[in-house]
C-alpha cells in the first residue's frame, strides 16, 4: 500500500511564504508596540528613553552570542564564512579592538543619552522581563533547527524601516540626544537589509515542505513575541527601575 499524500498540504510557492511572513510582521512586529508608538510621537521622558537604551543593550550584547550558536549549526564552510560576519558586525572586526562594532556604537548611544558605559556593561538595571525575553531568544537559537533559528532573525525584514522612523523621530522630538548616538541605527539600516535578504534566501532554500514553512512562521512569530515582551517590560517598569 502506498503512503497517502493527500493528508499533507502542498508547500506554498516562495512568494506566498514571503507574503505570509510580511502579513504576520505587519500585525505583530514591535513597530506597533505602544512604547515604540509613544517613542515616535515624542511622548517618552528622558528617563524612559534611557531605560529603553539600557535594556536594549542587553538584547544587543546577546545578538553575537545567538549568531555564534547558529554558526555552529551550519555544516558548510561557505555558509559559516558568511554568517560569521554578523558576529563581527557587533563585536568588531577580528583583528581590531571592537571599536568598529555595533556593541561599541550602542555604548556610544548610551553615552549620548547620558548613560555611563560602565553602567551598561555592568548589566545593572536590566529588567527581569528583558532578561527572560533575551534568554528566550538565545535558547531558541541554541535548541531549534538551523531553519527555525535563521527564520527567527527574519524580523530584520522590518527593522530598517523602523530604524529610519526612529532616527527621524529622535532628531525631531529628542534633540537633547547627541547626534553621534544615532550612528548605531544609521549603520544598522544597511546591515539589516543585507542580513534579512541573506536569511530569507536560506529559508527559501531550506523550507521545502509545508511543515517546514509552518515552522518558519512559528519561529518568526516567536521572535516577534520576544521583541514585544521586551518592550512590555520596559513600558511597565515604572520610574523606580531607573535608579
Ligand atoms: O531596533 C530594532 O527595532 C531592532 C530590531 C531587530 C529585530 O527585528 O530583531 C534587530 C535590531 N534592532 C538590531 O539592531 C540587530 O542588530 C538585530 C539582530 C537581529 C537578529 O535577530 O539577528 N535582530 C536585530
Amino acid at each position: 500500500m502506498s503512503t497517502p499524500t493527500t493528508d499533507r498540504a502542498p508547500a506554498w510557492p516562495a512568494a506566498e511564504l514571503e507574503d505570509r511572513l510580511r502579513a504576520l510582521g505587519a500585525e505583530r512586529y514591535h513597530h506597533r508596540h505602544p512604547f515604540n508608538r509613544r517613542m515616535h510621537e515624542g511622548g517618552l521622558t528622558r528617563a524612559e528613553l534611557r531605560r529603553w537604551v539600557l535594556n536594549r543593550f542587553h538584547y544587543q550584547r546577546h545578538i553575537p552570542v545567538k549568531d555564534a550558536l547558529i554558526l555552529a549549526k551550519l555544516g558548510d564552510g561557505a555558509l559559516r564564512r558568511s554568517w560569521v560576519r554578523r558576529v563581527h558586525d557587533h563585536d568588531g572586526a577580528p583583528d581590531g579592538d571592537g571599536r568598529d562594532g555595533g556593541i561599541e556604537r550602542w555604548l556610544r548611544l548610551g553615552e549620548a543619552v547620558g548613560l555611563d558605559r560602565a553602567v551598561l556593561l555592568s548589566g545593572a538595571g536590566v529588567l527581569p522581563g528583558v532578561r527572560l525575553a533575551v534568554d528566550g531568544y538565545v535558547n531558541f537559537c541554541r535548541n531549534a533547527t538551523r531553519l527555525e533559528a535563521v527564520a527567527s532573525s527574519l524580523t530584520e525584514l522590518f527593522a530598517p524601516d523602523l530604524m529610519a522612523t526612529r532616527i527621524a523621530a529622535w532628531e525631531h522630538h529628542y534633540p537633547w540626544v547627541e547626534p553621534e548616538g544615532l550612528r548605531y541605527f544609521q549603520v544598522r539600516v544597511g546591515q539589516g537589509r543585507r542580513d534579512s535578504e541573506e536569511a530569507l534566501a536560506l529559508v527559501h532554500a531550506w523550507a521545502r515542505t509545508r511543515d517546514d514553512q509552518e515552522r518558519v512562521l512559528a519561529a518568526f512569530t516567536f521572535k516577534c513575541e520576544v521583541l514585544w515582551s521586551l518592550l512590555d517590560a520596559v513600558e511597565h517598569a515604572g520610574e523606580a527601575a531607573d535608579g
